[in-house]
């Protein structure tokens, strides 16, 4: 196998790689960081997936930080076929788990695996290995160099066992242990199987099955015969009771024929005896009926003889009809008169009401009359006031003409006397301006004295300021007290001009209120003349009324007496009439009497007439009832003839002695059914026991072919078992021969690469013993445990045991070898000094000489890099921190 290219997206800190790789030996370099081991990883996740990660480092750990999706295709070469596998994962950003989205593995177009099991299983069969034997050989892991040394040497055992495929051997060894377990249990069941059907046959022949049978059978012959016989005579028994039967029945209809013959012959009795008891009833009736005949007859005689009737039963009906017309004559004329007396009395109630009529319409008018004076009077005693009050005002007026006169007021006068009101309030006004203007003028002047006096007492001239020495001042006082007497003067004539005018004002006043007065008076008098006149005209219109109503009165007395005297001639008439009516009365109700009479002896008649014709049929009936008694009698005779018949024939028979027998067959019938039955049961236990034992004697033929069936199984199992187990122990050689042999051929390689590329002289050799302990010896033979060694010492033991097992492994798959995956070694340098690095490279061009197809190599050492077929440089962006190659 040989891998030929590798593309990765987003894996650790590689965003996008795509690298091809060639044969021989690669090596990876760069600086710590640069993700040189993440390729080898890289490689190592294509080939299984997610079982190439372990608890600690998950798919999410693997994918690059921030990226959601990831991807790795690895293109690889083997036996001569280009197969490519894809491994794809994704993030989910909620979940913030990873998982693995696609697992497919291709051959050119065709899809040989696409589920991650799949793949898993065609790499691990391709190599030939699983994930922990690829660990353990081809990829040495960076710090698991000394793994495979300190391993426990069972370990180191189960490793390199399952490396070399010895493993299988051990496996065929525990499913051979486990078929011969199966096969035991197989015996053991066989066994105990040959057992139970041995005690099975041997209970069956103890029961001696065949001569149990035959007796059996001539037993059940011999039944059979004793059952037909006894059916035979149960047949027999069965006719008699036939017959009997039949005999029985007989006997019962000719005792049901006699109770029914008896039955009808006793109706008949009855029947006759109802008969004579009608003919007695109907010779009652008849003596009844003749009596109330004779009482008729002799109750119509008195009748007869009471009204007078000698008339007989045929004319009676002529006399009545002759007395009936009468009555409706009389009757006719009684409804005459009651009808001429009903108007009448009609007629007298309406006089009757006119009559009331006109006495409330004269009491009506009698009291309107009354009203009308009591009006009239009242309006007399308005008038009589009035004309009073007239008279009153007459007479006021004229005082109050006087009074003015008095003060000097004419009529004619009195009428001015607004005008003269007006004319003396002007002048009064007039006056009172004139004395304020006075007035004024005179307090000024007086103010003007008193001032000039008082600046003359100083010695100033009140008009220039100056010196008064000789002014003419008292001289102007002089003419100042001149125009105040004037003043004054003047004053006091306006003061008595003024009370003159008062004076006449108030007298005019006077005047004007006595004006008022009579204005007042006068106009009162013509209001009371004018109520006389109307209320005068009041009276006139009362008095026409009253003389209007008086005539009316007149006239309905007239009508009154009118009416009155026509009540008095209709009196005298209904008295005439009512008599009259008293007398048809009586006179109708002795014709009644009469006919009341005449009817009942008809009624009577007739009553008489019907009895005899009852009394005749109730004879007719008698005769016919005689005759029916006649007809019974003979059938009845001829009834108990035929009884005595049915009697002596009955005699004949003897019913007890047939019962009796009847109920003796039946019985004798049934106990041989009962018997039959019971032998029948026992046929039917017979014939069970007989196929009882005919199934027991064919099982018996079953078991023994069965038995012998089991034989020869268990002799077949002895066999298989002992060739199980010679299997087991053969693989169990196998094995310990391939160990032993392989082991031969690990130390023989082991040593030769160990003094390849061991250089210093402290060990002479090592050794893998047959348990896989694990020795170094030093040059003088004392042995070494390995965890005794360097650490630098345990790095070069490692190297060299896997290259032996690389080798021993290419070694047994003969020409495949080129079918085993890179030798692949992540930093081997790390513990070597100078000259094992030299030794190193001598070791990996060994691999290569020996056919090791591609050697991959990750390291920083300049002089492996020397050595390399193919070099890339590793580089990380120290900016973005993605990861690529620089040369390669
Ligand atoms: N999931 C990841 N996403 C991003 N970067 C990662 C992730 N996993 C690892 N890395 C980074 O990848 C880089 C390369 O690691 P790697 O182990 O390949 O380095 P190296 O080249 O082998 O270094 P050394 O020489 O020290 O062994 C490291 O710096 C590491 O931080
Ligand atoms: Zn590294």
């Amino acid at each position: 196998m040989k891998l030929k290219n590798l593309q990765i997206e987003n894996i650790r800190s590689y965003e996008n790689l795509d690298i091809s790789f060639d044969d021989g030996v690669t090596v990876v370099s760069g600086n710590n960081g640069s993700g040189k081991s993440s390729l080898l990883e890289a490689c190592f996740i294509a080939l299984f997936g997610s079982r190439a990660l372990t608890k600690d480092y998950v798919i999410g750990d693997m994918i690059r930080k921030g990226s959601s999706k990831a991807s790795i295709n690895l293109e690889f070469e083997y036996d001569g076929n280009i197969f490519e596998i894809e491994q794809a994962f994704r993030m989910s950003s909620k979940t913030g788990r990873a998982t693995s989205t696609r697992s497919v593995v291709r051959s050119g177009n065709e899809v040989i695996a696409d589920q991650a099991t799949q793949t898993y299983e065609f790499v691990c069969n391709m190599l030939g290995m699983d994930e922990e034997a690829y660990r353990n050989c081809v990829y040495i892991r960076q710090g698991e160099i000394d793994v495979l040394i300190n391993a426990r040497s069972q370990d180191r055992q189960r490793m390199i066992d399952d490396l070399l495929q010895i493993g299988r051997l051990e496996e065929y060894q525990e499913r051979s242990v486990s078929a011969r377990t199966g096969i035991g249990r197989h015996q053991r069941y066989t066994d105990q199987k040959i057992g139970d059907i041995k005690s099975e046959i041997e209970t069956i022949r103890s029961q001696d099955p065949y001569d149990t049978l035959s007796a059996l059978k001539e037993e059940s012959k011999k039944l059979q015969v004793k059952i037909s016989q006894l059916q035979e005579k149960r047949n027999k028994a069965l006719v008699k009771i036939n017959s009997l039967e039949t005999d029985i029945r007989e006997y019962d209809k000719v005792m049901d024929d006699l109770s029914s013959l008896k039955g009808q012959q006793n109706k008949l009795m009855d029947r006759k005896a109802s008969l004579y008891q009608s003919i007695e009833s109907s010779g009652d009736k008849i003596r009844s009926y003749k009596r109330a005949m004779s009482e008729l007859e002799a109750e119509t005689r008195k009748l007869k003889t009471n009204l007078g009737i000698s008339a007989d039963a045929e004319n009676m009906g002529t006399v009545a009809s002759e007395i009936e017309t009468f009555e409706r004559n009389i009757s006719d004329k009684i409804n005459a008169l009651n009808h001429e007396i009903s108007s009448l009395e009609k007629e007298r109630k309406q006089k009757k009401e006119s009559l009331e009529s006109l006495e409330k319409q004269l009491n009506s008018k009698n009291r309107r009359i009354a009203d009308l004076k009591r009006h009239l009077d009242s309006r007399s005693r308005e008038i009589e006031d009035l004309e009073r009050s007239v008279r009153q005002m007459e007479q006021k007026k004229n005082d109050t003409v006087a009074e003015a006169k008095d003060l000097g007021f004419s009529p004619e006068k009195l009428e001015e006397i607004d005008e003269i009101m007006g004319l003396l309030r002007d002048q009064q006004k007039r006056l009172h301006g004139k004395e304020s203007g006075i007035r004024t003028r005179l307090e000024e002047l007086n103010k003007k004295i008193q001032t000039n006096r008082e600046m003359l007492e100083k010695g100033i001239c009140p008009t220039c300021g100056q010196d008064l020495e000789g002014s003419p001042v008292s001289k102007q006082e002089n003419e100042d007290l001149m125009k105040v007497k004037e003043y004054s003067s003047e004053l006091l004539d306006i003061e008595r001009k003024q009370k003159e005018i008062e004076e006449r004002i108030k007298k005019v006043d006077l005047a004007r209120k006595l004006d008022r007065k009579l204005q007042d008076y006068t106009y009162q008098k013509k209001i009371a003349e004018t109520n006389i006149q109307s209320n005068g005209k009041m009276i006139d219109d009362y008095n026409k009324q009253i003389a209007e109503l008086e005539e009316e009165i007149v006239s309905l007395k007239d009508q009154k007496e009118e009416v009155i005297r026509a009540l008095d001639s209709l009196s005298d008439s209904s008295r005439s009439l009512n008599s009259r009516n008293t007398n048809l009365k009586t006179e109708y109700s002795q014709v009644q009497k009469k006919l009341d009479g005449i009817r009942h002896i008809m009624k009577n008649t007739d009553k008489v007439q019907e009895y005899l014709s009852k009394a005749e049929q109730l004879e007719n009936g008698i005769k016919s009832d005689q005759d029916k008694v006649q007809m019974l009698e003979e059938n009845i005779s001829d009834l108990q003839r035929r009884i005595s018949e049915l009697r002596k024939k009955l005699e004949a028979e003897n019913i007890d002695e047939m019962k009796k027998n009847y109920r003796l067959y039946r019985k004798a019938y049934d106990n041989m059914g009962n018997d039959i039955e019971k032998m029948n049961e026992k046929m039917n236990e017979l014939s069970r026991q007989e196929g009882k034992l005919e199934a027991d004697i064919s099982r018996l033929s079953t078991l023994e072919k069965d038995l012998q069936l089991m034989i020869n199984q268990k002799k077949y199992l002895e066999r298989v078992y002992e060739e199980g187990r010679s299997l087991e122990d053969m693989y169990k050689r196998l094995r310990t021969e391939l160990r032993l042999k392989n082991i031969d051929a690990l130390d023989s390689l082991m040593n030769e690469i160990f003094s390849l590329m061991y250089t210093n002289n402290a060990y002479a050799r090592i050794e893998l013993d047959q348990d896989y302990n694990f020795t170094v010896y030093e040059k003088d033979g004392t042995p070494l445990e390995p965890k005794l060694l360097s650490g630098g010492e345990r790095a070069i033991f490692n190297l060299v045991l896997r290259c032996a097992i690389y080798r021993l492994m290419s070694m047994g798959r003969g020409n495949d070898s080129i079918d085993l995956p890179p030798l692949i070694m992540d930093e081997p340098t790390v513990f070597l000094d100078r000259g094992h690095i030299h030794q190193l490279i001598k070791l990996i061009d060994m691999m290569r000489n020996v056919g090791v197809g591609q050697i991959l190599i990750v390291s920083h050492d300049e002089s492996l890099i020397d050595s390399a077929d193919l070099v890339f440089s590793v580089e990380k962006d120290p900016v973005t921190n993605i990861s690529f190659i620089s040369s390669g």
